[in-house]
C-alpha cells in the first residue's frame, strides 16, 4: 500500500522522468534544486496536469492509468501552497469549516480538526478576518483548512517558503507537532535541508528530472555518494525525546539514537519527541576524550566512511550510538590525525539546532 507515480514529460528546457513508490505514512520530502520537477510531480499526483502515459495509484485506487484520469476533486487529497490564499470574505473559522462541508466523514470523525486548531494556536484567531492575520498565521489557517476536508493525502508545496526566517523558526516546533498528529501521508516539497531534517521521515532527492536517492531521511542525508552530503551546509538529523531541562543553565537534555545530547532550552514538556538538526561543520572529532573542553556533547564514535569534498574539506560519516552523523573537518586535520575507516574516536557536537 503506497503512492505510486510514474511519468515522463519533456519541456523545451528539460525532461522529467520519474518512477516513484512513496511511503503511505509519515512525511516524505521531495527535495532538489529549482527546476528539477518537484512541482510538476505534485501536479501530476493532484490531477492538475494530465500527462499522457502517466500512472498514479494511491493504495488500491487508480487515479491515472491507461485512459483513466480521475479529476483532482475526486482524489480526496488536499494541497497547501507557498501562499495561503484564504477566502477574505470569511472568518478564520468559516474558512476552516467551509472545507469541512466537503468532507464525507461525520463532524465527530477521528480526524481531529479541533486538535489541529489548538496545536497551531488558532483558537484565539477564529473570529478574525484572514487579511488581519500575519503571513505565518494565515499559513497556519491554510494548513488546518486543508486538513479539515478529511483528505487521504496531503500535498505541501514549499509551505514555509513565504515566511521570514524568524517566523519560520518560531513556527517549526508547532508545525512539527502538527505533522506528528496528522494521520495521513504528507508529500512535502522543499528547497530547505533544515525542513527536510526537522520535519520529514522519508526523503526523495531529485536532480535534472530524475530521482537520485530515496529512503529514510537520515540514511539519505548521511549517504556520502549523494552530493547533498558533500555540500558546505550538509546536515544530519537525530530523533529524540526530551528527558530533562536545566533551566538554571538554559539547556535541555535529549535522549537520541546517538546518545544523550544537550541543546539550548527547548520550550516543550519532558517526554516530547523532537527532531534535531546537526550541521556537519559543527561536528569535530578527537582521538581521546577531552575532559577540559567547553563542548558539552562528546560521544564515543567510529569513522565509517569519508570523502574529500574539495576546498580543503573532508566529510566524515561517523557511527554514533545507533545512527550516523556527518562531520566536516579540514583535509589538514584529517592528515594530521591520520584518520581512517573503522577508526574509533570521539565526536564533539558543538551546536544543535531545533529550528
Ligand atoms: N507548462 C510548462 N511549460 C513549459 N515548461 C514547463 C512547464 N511546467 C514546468 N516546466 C518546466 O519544467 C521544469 C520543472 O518545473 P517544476 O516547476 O516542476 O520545477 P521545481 O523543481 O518545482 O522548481 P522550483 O523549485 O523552482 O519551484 C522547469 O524547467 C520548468 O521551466
Amino acid at each position: 500500500m503506497s503512492l505510486q507515480v510514474s511519468f515522463c514529460q519533456t519541456f523545451d528546457n528539460c525532461a522529467i522522468d520519474l518512477d516513484l513508490n512513496l511511503a503511505n505514512r509519515g512525511v516524505t520530502a521531495v527535495f532538489g534544486p529549482s527546476g528539477v520537477g518537484k512541482s510538476t510531480l505534485l501536479r501530476v499526483i493532484a490531477g492538475l496536469d494530465e500527462i499522457d502515459g502517466a500512472k498514479v495509484r494511491f493504495n488500491a485506487q487508480v487515479w491515472q492509468d491507461k485512459g483513466r484520469f480521475l479529476p483532482a476533486h475526486e482524489r480526496k487529497l488536499a494541497m497547501v501552497f507557498q501562499q495561503p490564499s484564504l477566502f477574505e470574505h470569511m472568518s478564520v473559522e468559516q474558512n476552516i469549516y467551509y472545507a469541512r462541508r466537503f468532507s464525507t466523514k461525520p463532524a465527530n470523525s477521528a480526524f481531529p480538526v479541533e486538535d489541529f486548531i489548538d496545536t497551531l494556536q488558532l483558537r484565539s484567531l477564529l473570529k478574525r478576518a484572514p487579511q488581519t492575520l500575519s503571513g505565518g498565521e494565515q499559513q497556519r489557517v491554510a494548513i488546518v483548512r486543508a486538513l479539515a476536508a478529511d483528505p487521504q493525502l496531503l500535498l505541501m508545496d514549499e509551505p514555509l517558503a513565504s515566511l521570514d526566517d524568524s517566523l519560520k523558526s518560531e513556527f517549526m516546533l508547532t508545525f512539527e507537532a502538527l505533522l506528528r498528529q496528522v494521520p495521513i501521508p504528507v508529500i512535502y516539497v522543499t528547497h530547505s535541508k533544515l525542513e527536510v531534517a526537522r520535519l520529514c521521515s522519508q526523503l526523495v532527492l531529485l536532480d535534472n528530472g530524475r530521482c537520485i536517492g530515496q529512503g529514510a531521511t537520515q540514511q539519505v542525508l548521511t549517504d556520502l555518494s549523494h552530493p547533498l552530503a558533500l555540500e558546505e551546509d550538509a546536515k544530519s538529523a537525530l530523533h529524540g525525546k526530551i528527558i530533562a531541562h536545566d533551566k538554571h543553565h538554559h539547556i535541555t537534555q535529549i535522549d537520541t539514537q546517538a546518545g544523550i545530547i544537550w541543546v539550548s532550552l527547548v520550550p516543550s514538556a519532558i517526554n516530547t519527541t523532537v527532531n534535531l538538526v546537526i550541521k556537519a561543520k559543527d561536528v569535530s572529532v578527537t582521538l581521546s576524550k577531552q575532559t577540559d573542553s567547553s563542548i558539552l556533547n562528546i560521544l564515543p564514535a567510529k569513522i565509517v566512511d569519508f570523502r574529500h569534498a574539495g576546498k580543503g574539506k573532508t566529510i566524515l560519516k561517523i557511527a554514533v550510538g545507533e545512527t550516523f552523523l556527518l562531520g566536516q573537518i579540514t583535509d589538514k586535520s584529517f592528515a594530521h590525525l591520520a584518520l581512517k575507516k573503522e577508526q574509533e574516536m570521539f565526536v564533539q557536537v558543538k551546536s544543535v539546532a531545533l529550528s
